[in-house]
């Protein structure tokens, strides 16, 4: 290591704060942490051409997307409906609005509801039998995790009863030979983790919200996160599930095998289905060994297919133990200075990178990290970086990724998207955004998951401005369709997303969605108004 230091100092791209010691510093305590033919949003190479190929499945005859939905035709809570809640559950089904306020808004407070009851089970027989009775009575349900979502989808639209799992959140059993985790919906993810790493393991996912988002809301989302890179999506991880069906029937699909044929794998249904199918009530997870040796750096690179070169770069040389690899825009950066005094770590650039390697021999992974390092320094793809060596610079990296969400609810209102797209096109929506808007926004930020081709687009202004809303969709949507991406990659439709189901799903396919919906939902009861479009209500 010394040698990579003094070399990289006779450059003029430097790498500082690398370790001047012995590779093996390096190992640290971890972080336990279509477009027909015209594209009027790119320029006109023909390769770009060829990648807007699809029709967009979206176009006059929809529904207005902005519209809000017209209250469905459920029932109202009646006394008797809150004395048949208080005998089942008593103690546990709050009518106090002071209570219920936290509950009817959302992380963002950008979505409120108007729900005068809170139900708090323990036990999935309680929730069956909830399920049950409001089946019967035509009462609609909003579940509720930890109410982190970013869509409109974790809080009632009109007065839905909010049935939240924070009470279903003990483990169930942690098999220490396979990894195989089995626990109630409700327990955080953050604890999840503590619990993990005290046995040598941790969870399969990490998100910037892991103090108080729920593991059932993290499946029900399909949250992605900070090591789907490396672990994969909970498609993968999840291998079982226990739901409570919208008639209070339970579904014991809780297996605890990493393999299993037998017909068709109900619990991808359930998946990303936003609680409108069935409320999750238990999941069996599959966790990897905790990693021996974790490294964070922190690069910056002057262009952003500096960035994407680095990536490539990083792929080939790291291999197996690349476990992150994350980017924010100098907007960002200039966010988390201004509102949360973040200091950048290192000279002002216009791309930042967070790259995490995992692996289990500290020696190698430093070896491998050196080289990477070095090749990226002396072909000049990245300008400056610093390496995390101790714990806490560690998560102090990682927040420099993690809080850019937080930064951006001090800057005004925000309008949030989540866009999946090829790899290489990520960054141009964000400059062909900035250009679009031009000063009718305050600011347009770019970050997300490069490894997984997950643009996290926001765009602030003062305040809520329909005029803004209105420039910004549906260009977003459409400049996303034209390249063949998704509107939604990880944090799903929920209330604020549904009507653009199309640019990313063809009609068929979301009116199959309608028929398994009518299928193990009829009454409709299950989170209203979300996921599905207005017009297959
Ligand atoms: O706030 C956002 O737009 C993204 C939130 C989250 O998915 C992240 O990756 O930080
Ligand atoms: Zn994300």
């Amino acid at each position: 290591m010394a040698g990579i230091f003094q070399r990289s100092l006779r450059l003029r791209t430097a790498l500082r704060h690398l370790s001047p010691q012995s590779p093996l510093s390096w190992a640290v305590t971890g972080r336990h942490t279509p477009l027909d033919l015209h594209c009027p949003f790119l320029p006109s190479t023909s390769w770009q051409f060829a990648a807007c190929s699809r029709k967009l499945h979206t176009g006059a005859d929809r529904p207005s997307p902005a519209a809000a939905p017209d209250r469905l035709p459920f029932s109202r809570i009646t006394q008797e409906d809150l004395a048949f809640f208080r005998k089942i559950l008593p103690g546990r089904a709050v009518t106090d609005p002071d209570l219920l306020e936290s509950s009817n808004v959302d992380w963002l407070k950008s979505v409120k509801g108007s729900s005068e009851l809170l139900l708090r089970p323990e036990t999935t027989e309680e929730v069956s039998q909830i399920l049950k009775y409001c089946n019967s009575r035509n009462l609609a349900v909003n579940p509720q995790g930890g109410n982190t979502g970013l869509v409109g989808g974790s809080v009632p639209v009109y007065d839905e009863i909010i049935l939240s799992t924070a009470l279903m959140n003990n483990i169930l059993t942690f098999d220490s030979i396979s990894g195989i985790l089995t626990c109630q919906a409700g327990c955080v993810l953050e604890n999840l983790s503590l619990y993990l790493e005290d046995r040598d393991y941790i969870m399969p996912l990490d998100l910037g919200a892991k103090g108080s988002c729920h593991i059932g809301g993290n499946v029900a989302t399909n949250a992605g996160g900070l090591r789907l890179l490396r672990y994969g999506s909970l498609r993968g991880t999840v291998l079982g599930l226990e739901v409570v069906l919208a008639d209070g029937r339970v579904l014991d699909c809780l297996v605890t095998l990493r393999k299993d044929n037998t017909g068709y794998d109900l619990k991808q249904l359930f998946i990303g289905s936003e609680g409108t199918l069935g409320v999750i009530t238990s999941v069996s997870i599959l966790c990897p060994r905790k990693p021996k040796s974790v490294n964070v750096v922190f690069l910056g690179c002057e262009t952003f297919e500096q960035l994407l070169k680095t990536f490539q770069l990083s792929r080939g040389m790291l291999g197996e133990i690349l476990s992150a690899f994350e980017f924010l825009d100098s907007e960002c950066m200039r966010l988390l200075n201004t509102h949360l005094k973040l200091r950048n770590p290192i000279s002002d650039c216009p791309f930042y990178v967070v790259i995490e390697t995992s692996g289990s021999d500290s020696t190698h992974d430093g070896e491998k990290l050196h080289h990477f390092l070095e090749e990226a320094m002396t072909s000049s793809l990245v300008t400056d970086g610093t390496v995390a060596t101790e714990d806490s610079k560690i998560k102090a990296l990682w927040s420099m990724r993690e809080r850019v969400t937080e930064a951006l609810t001090h800057d005004g209102f925000t309008y949030k998207y989540d866009i999946s797209l090829p790899v290489e096109r990520i960054y141009q929506l964000v400059t062909d955004m900035r250009e679009h808007l031009g000063d009718r926004a305050k600011s347009v930020v770019g970050y997300g998951h490069v490894g997984d081709g997950n643009l996290h687009l926001n765009v602030t202004s003062p305040a809520k401005d329909p005029a803004l809303l209105a420039a910004i969709e549906p260009f977003v949507y459409e400049w996303t369709a034209s390249c063949n991406g998704s509107i939604s990659a990880e944090h799903g439709l929920g209330l604020k997303k549904r009507n653009y189901i199309y640019y990313s799903k063809p009609s068929q396919a979301v009116a199959l969605m309608g028929n398994i919906k009518a299928m193990l939902d009829p009454k409709g009861i299950l989170n209203p108004y979300k996921t599905l479009p207005d017009d297959l209500k």
